[in-house]
């Protein structure tokens, strides 16, 4: 068998098996139709077909495209639409369900027709909005979410306003400081003319801190990223009645999570004063058990004696000088064996993992250096990360949860008594 009738038997026999579940349980087949779900329910076995279906599709599509074709089709307009969309908001101007024409969506937005016209074309052309009749335009299941989901909305607006930008002067930012570890000489430096990092920008302006925030969220339930992973890892019920930070929580999502599930633990979550002031209303049932605190983590610890103090998503924002000052901050703080958890990836050796996941990775990474000059890590960077730190963090090692694009990266404060 070739490999381009090998990955074509892959996909035909997944795609049967996840349809035959779908169809036995009268559940709807996958569409781009407004009314289709946000994201497709399936078991975990038929999650795994479905991502086998993914890869191998975009293979046997890559494999048949060729290299010329390959390298051509990556569009430097890509985002143009969408950031236009995002920005005149074209979704909200008319409801799902109903029908608009060019003109007045023109109209309710503010742009001129003819641009509305091809920027809603080409979004068109990446299943954003359908045009029913010539001229006639309605929602498509990715348009519903730009215009409802409150989370999407913010995560689209985060990509293509801040992540983008900072995306395009990236080399530059490279050229202009070379070898930089510093958050302020990036690309998202030039693309906002500013010598503050993304963070303390973000900070000094409510809203933008806000859609971050909401943003984060959206990502919290996303593939791979979600929150069950780390809720449902063995630490948190050996903690008892015990005390939980998390640092640079954001709007608390995770905490709020666990303390769901872990009836006796308490949490604090700290964030920079506009974060942690644009969180929605905590769910009734945990709100006396978790707390919000601005602090600024390159400040001393002020909770003192936690049994964990918890960091997702927060050292790959920063380079290996400012990890260590954040873990240095903790120090006086610490009783013994209080226990630190880092929730980030923990790169693999190349090509170790399927190409989605290695694209998703790697992208994460320029990411990272594109907003902060900072970086994702292997495990042995984790483990000297302490060992700078202070010899004093006793590295615990790494876990990867099944199905987690996040490790488990875990320490504990053992000085010599
Ligand atoms: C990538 S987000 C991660 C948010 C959250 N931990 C999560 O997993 O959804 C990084 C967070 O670090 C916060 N942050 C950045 N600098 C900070 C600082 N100096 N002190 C405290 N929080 C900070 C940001 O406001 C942001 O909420």
């Amino acid at each position: 068998m070739t490999r381009i009738q090998e990955l074509a038997s892959i996909i035909s026999t997944n795609t049967d098996r996840i349809d035959a579940h779908l169809t036995s349980r009268g559940l709807p087949t996958p569409s781009f139709d407004a009314d289709a779900p946000e994201s497709l329910d399936l078991p975990s076995d038929l999650q795994a077909a479905r991502v086998l279906v993914i890869e191998a599709s975009t293979e046997l599509k890559e494999l048949l495209q060729g290299p010329k074709e390959l390298l051509m089709s990556n569009s430097s307009s890509q985002f143009v639409s969408l950031r236009a969309i995002y920005h005149y908001k074209m979704a909200e101007t008319f409801p799902v369900g109903s029908e608009a024409t060019f003109v007045q969506i023109s109209e309710a937005c503010g742009l001129n027709e003819p641009d509305v016209r091809r920027i809603l074309r080409h979004a068109m052309a990446h299943r954003i909005f359908r045009e029913v009749r010539k001229g006639v335009v309605v929602h498509t299941a990715a348009s519903r979410l730009l215009a409802e989901s409150r989370q999407l909305k913010s995560w689209t607006g985060v990509n293509v306003e801040e992540m983008w930008p900072a995306a395009v002067q990236t080399v530059p930012a490279m050229i202009k400081w070379p070898n930089s570890q510093e958050a302020t000489h990036t690309g998202f430096s030039i693309a906002n003319d500013t010598q503050d990092s993304i963070f303390v920008t973000l900070g000094k302006d409510p809203k933008r801190a806000a859609r971050f925030g909401e943003g984060m969220s959206a990502f919290n339930t996303s593939g791979g990223y979600e929150l069950d992973h780390l809720v449902n890892h063995k630490i948190w019920s050996t903690l008892g009645y015990g005390l939980v930070v998390d640092l640079g929580g954001s709007h608390g999502d995770a905490m709020i999570a666990l303390a769901m599930k872990y009836p006796s633990l308490k949490f604090v979550v700290q964030d920079l004063p506009r974060t942690i002031e644009s969180r929605p209303t905590t769910p009734p049932n945990v709100a006396d058990r978790v707390e919000f605190l601005a602090h600024d983590f390159f400040e001393e610890q002020p909770i003192k004696h936690a049994d964990l103090y918890f960091f997702r998503w927060i050292f790959h924002d920063w380079s290996d000088e400012y990890c260590v000052r954040i873990l240095r901050n903790l120090i006086p703080a610490l009783k013994h064996k209080s226990r630190m958890i880092i929730n980030d990836a923990c790169l693999p050796e190349p090509n170790t993992l399927s190409n989605g996941a290695e694209r998703q990775i790697r992208s994460m990474d320029l990411a990272m250096l594109q907003i902060q000059n900072s970086r994702e890590r292997e495990l042995q960077d984790w483990e000297t990360l302490f060992v700078k730190a202070d010899p004093r963090f006793k590295f615990l090692g790494v876990t990867q949860p099944k199905g987690s694009k996040l490790a488990i990266i875990e320490a504990i404060w053992e000085p010599v008594v």
